[in-house]
């Protein structure tokens, strides 16, 4: 067996791409079709496709390369198939062509987030081993897992997963999984997400007259938490505008949407207030946060039943371990794992932001968090705009290689790791 070429390697990335699995009907068939054949080509690599739902439309790939000391924990890599939808009309070329530009980008949803590092972790591995008569023996098993449904929360896919015996067989020590991109030289690692809330609020009110003035409308209470939500999304802000925290560290609440007015053929019928209406926020909490101080200002202020209010809150994951600890995984020196991971990155000549982060977004990773298994996030896009979940996402060429050199030594390093 020989190394992938660089070609060989951007065509790998490419055809990935060119599978649509953006929701709302990801092919996610297709996609395991090509990456168990790409598996099939690595000596020793094992493949399993799992399925924990009743009518397997959500399989799990999951790859094994065994090491040498079944005692030790293993590693996992771990990477989702599934991408949000792209907007078509509005991209520069077609989503799913993996428009490959003459200046080296890739054009495609998913390029970064991140179907980019589930091929850059196979990439890695058969590059290491096609070396292994050069010394490359794995100690620690390492599995590398490609699940379904993480943009959707994860629920049918790795929230599954680590419930399962399967999951509790593979013996997992350490985890990998998906970052985002740096727009400068320093690559970035996170060592927790932000927790997702979806909150939906519901005004109901007195109907009337377009032209009458009255107290208490639907439209009226709504638009009265509405800016209660903004004067609080501002407080946060704020924090961030003056430097005193990252985006991340504070409650970011979004609107999403807004429901309201009756339809006509003509569009909404402009003289009638209507007697509902509604709006949904996406609302991320950092681990640190306090969610019952935020329930109470939901029910207290945002949505309270004094104003004809009433609200839903999706809870999107976990935000405790089992242990009722935030979830998070600690990056310093009392962690050998955040040890191993700097220095492999090091190892490789890159270099690594002195800083570790809370992702702004939200990640399988605190699945894993919260079976108490230690992960960091990390995709090696460096010099790259961040574009994930936006129009024209693309990852350029020499970035993608240059993410399969650094994964092969932390892969190496992880691997061959006996300390914990
Ligand atoms: C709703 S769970 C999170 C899904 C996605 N990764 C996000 O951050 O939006
Ligand atoms: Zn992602
Ligand atoms: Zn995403």
């Amino acid at each position: 067996m020989k190394k992938s070429s660089f070609q060989e390697s951007i065509n790998h990335l490419r055809a990935y791409l060119q599978i649509n699995t953006a929701h709302p009907h990801p092919d996610y068939s297709s996609a395991i079709s090509l990456l168990t054949n790409f598996a099939s080509s690595v000596p020793n690599l094992k493949a399993q496709t799992l399925h924990f739902t009743p009518n397997k439309t959500k399989p799990l790939l999951l790859l094994t390369l065994p090491g040498s000391n079944s005692s030790l924990t293993s590693i996992l890599l771990n990477s989702h198939i599934d991408s949000v939808p792209a907007e078509t009309s509005k991209w520069s070329h077609p989503p799913f062509s993996a428009h490959y530009a003459p200046d080296g980008k890739i054009f495609a949803r998913g390029a970064q987030d991140d179907k980019c590092i589930g091929i850059q972790y196979l990439e890695a591995i058969k590059n290491l081993a096609t070396n292994q008569e050069h010394g490359f023996k794995p100690v620690r098993t390492v599995h590398v897992s490609f699940v379904p449904d993480e943009e959707v929360g994860g629920f049918d896919g790795m929230a599954k997963f680590v419930e399962s015996n399967e999951f509790k067989e593979l013996n997992v020590g350490f985890v990998l999984d998906e970052g985002q991109a740096s727009p400068v030289e320093e690559y970035r690692v996170f060592y927790a997400d932000r927790s997702p809330w979806h909150v939906v609020i519901k005004a109901v009110g007195e109907p009337g007259h377009g032209a009458r003035m009255y107290d208490n409308s639907a439209l009226e209470n709504l638009m009265k938490s509405v800016e209660m939500i903004s004067k609080f999304r501002e407080s946060q802000f704020d924090m961030v505008k003056a430097g005193l925290a990252a985006n991340s560290e504070v409650i970011s609440v979004n609107p999403v949407y807004l429901k309201a007015g009756i339809a006509s053929t003509e569009g909404f019928v402009m003289n009638m207030q209507p007697s509902e209406a509604e709006a949904g926020f996406d609302v991320r909490m950092p681990p640190t946060a306090d969610p019952e101080l935020v329930r109470r200002k939901i029910s207290q202020e945002w949505a309270p039943a004094w104003r004809n209010m009433s609200y839903q809150i999706t809870e999107k994951g976990p935000l405790r371990d089992y242990m009722g600890k935030p979830l998070l995984t600690h990056p310093d020196e009392s962690n050998p794992w955040w040890s191993v991971l700097k220095q492999a990155i090091e190892a490789a000549g890159e270099k690594l932001n002195a800083k570790a982060e809370i992702l702004g977004s939200t990640t399988d990773a605190r699945f894993m968090r919260q079976m108490g298994i230690p992960a960091f996030g990390f995709s090696p896009m460096k010099n790259t705009p961040i574009l994930l979940h936006d129009h024209d996402e693309f990852l350029v060429d020499t970035v993608f290689m240059e993410g399969i050199k650094v994964y092969e030594s932390i892969i190496k390093s992880l691997s061959s790791y006996i300390g914990a």
